[in-house]
């Protein structure tokens, strides 16, 4: 070994030593640089090839999520568009500031009569509360409301006192087709007595103005005709119409000792026969059995000879007369009626020349007590509140029969409200 001579430059020194390493051991360096060099490509293919793989993997799951958003998302809009084609609208009401807006009570709200009331009252613009206990009334009568905040449906029995905040109440619950009347007696004479107190309670508590609905029944079978509101009628008071003429009769009687006593601010409607959309398949009145009876082609039903003589006023006339008698001064009770008098048996051959078919007109036994004669006089309605019925008969009937037609055409619970009023 030859060591470097003093004064002899270092790089000279270290070829001297590369010239003096071996060639084989040249050969394994060069190999493990070879080595070496393979390791690290292949370390880094198989990193860029896994990290590519990753992207792609990537790519598709980005690409599966895509589309299952965009199902996601076309399954949504098509509820949406369902739920928009069902959702509920309401009628366009009135718009009434807190000064004109009423909060009123309308008991018997989904009955007959009541929902054709609550119908325009709610149009008007009012706050509306409607309270039934669903003996003959339907909540398909005022479904079209419900969910409206200008309207609340109670499920309640008059019978039972109601503490609410009201500033009108129309007490209007009650049965009144017979048949319904006498089903229960006893339930019938409470609803007019006790629902009663407990109104004319209520009103006096809130000071709100109460109107009753009073019927043709308290003059029972009578002996003036037509029937003036001075007539103090001719009722038999043990008789099986006696729960509902009698229980009428001290429900005025009841009416006009809050007045007197009290201050209440009373209003007594004295409702004739009235028919139109809305009355109950299994009302049993004379409208309905006649309609349905001979749009099924089933035996037109007159009790007795048919001689006996009702007077017919349409729906939409009733609510005028009770909205024009809550609005005016007139504190005596009121006949609402139309003076237009029909035999019973004439009547049947009305309405069968209307729908035609192959009904027969038949007899039956007469009802115990059916009142014989009945037309009201309606001076005071005209004279005092500026009323008179408007509807012509056929106009009226038409339209009930297009409704129990329907009603009877009615396959699947989702058909609601066959029947609408016009203004709605
Ligand atoms: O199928 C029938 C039903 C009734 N009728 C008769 O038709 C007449 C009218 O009977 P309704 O049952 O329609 O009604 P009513 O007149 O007896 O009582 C009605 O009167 C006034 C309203 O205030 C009351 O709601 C209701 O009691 C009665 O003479 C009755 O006997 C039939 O001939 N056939």
């Amino acid at each position: 070994m030859h060591s470097p001579r003093p004064g002899t430059p270092p790089q000279r020194n270290i070829r001297l030593s590369l010239q003096n390493i071996s060639t084989v051991t040249k050969m394994k360096f060069l190999l493990f640089i070879i080595i070496f060099m393979t390791i690290s490509l292949a370390y880094a293919y198989t990193k860029i090839s896994g990290q590519m793989q990753n992207m792609h993997q990537a790519q598709l799951r980005s690409l599966e999520e895509e589309t299952m958003l965009r199902s996601e998302l076309s399954d949504l809009k098509e509820k949406i568009d369902g739920l928009e084609k069902t959702a509920k609208t309401f009628p366009e009401v009135r718009f009434l500031t807190y000064k004109d807006r009423k909060r009123i009570l309308v008991t018997g709200g989904a009955g007959f009569v009541g929902s054709h009331l609550v119908d325009r009252l709610m149009m008007q613009g009012h706050e509306v509360t409607a309270a039934d206990n669903f003996f003959t009334g339907r909540k398909r009568n005022v479904e079209h409301w419900i969910g409206h905040e200008n309207f609340e449906l109670l499920n309640h029995d008059i019978v039972n006192p109601l503490y609410i905040e009201v500033d009108e109440i129309y007490h209007l619950a009650s049965p009144a087709s017979p048949p319904h009347y006498m089903y229960n007696p006893v339930k019938t004479i409470k609803t007019n007595t006790i629902g009663t107190i407990n109104m004319l309670g209520l009103s006096k508590r809130v000071r709100a103005k109460m109107l009753m609905a009073s019927t043709s029944e308290i003059y029972g079978d009578p002996e003036v005709h037509p029937q003036p509101e001075e007539y103090w009628g001719h009722v038999n008071p043990i008789g099986p119409r006696a729960c509902y003429d009698e229980a009428k009769r001290v429900a005025e009687t009841m009416c006009y000792a809050y007045q007197k006593q009290e201050g209440v601010d009373v209003r007594v409607a004295r409702i004739f026969n009235t028919f139109g959309p809305r009355m109950h398949m299994n009302d049993g009145r004379v409208v309905s059995n006649f309609i349905l009876q001979a749009l099924q082609g089933q035996d037109m039903t007159v009790y007795g000879d048919g001689h006996q003589t009702r007077s017919f006023a349409y729906v939409s006339d009733l609510v005028d007369g009770l909205m024009k008698l809550m609005a005016s001064n007139c504190t005596e009770p009121v006949n609402l009626g139309n003076p237009e008098e029909h035999r019973i048996l004439d009547f049947a051959k009305i309405i069968k020349g209307v729908i035609g078919g192959n009904s027969n007109i038949v007899h039956r036994d007469p009802v115990i007590d059916d009142p014989q004669q009945r037309r009201p006089v309606i001076t005071r309605a005209k004279n005092r509140i500026d009323w008179a019925p408007a509807v012509p008969l056929m106009n009226g009937i038409n339209k009930t029969i297009e409704y129990f037609a329907q009603e009877l055409r009615r396959k699947k619970h989702s058909e609601r409200n066959s029947w609408m009023p016009d203004f709605l």
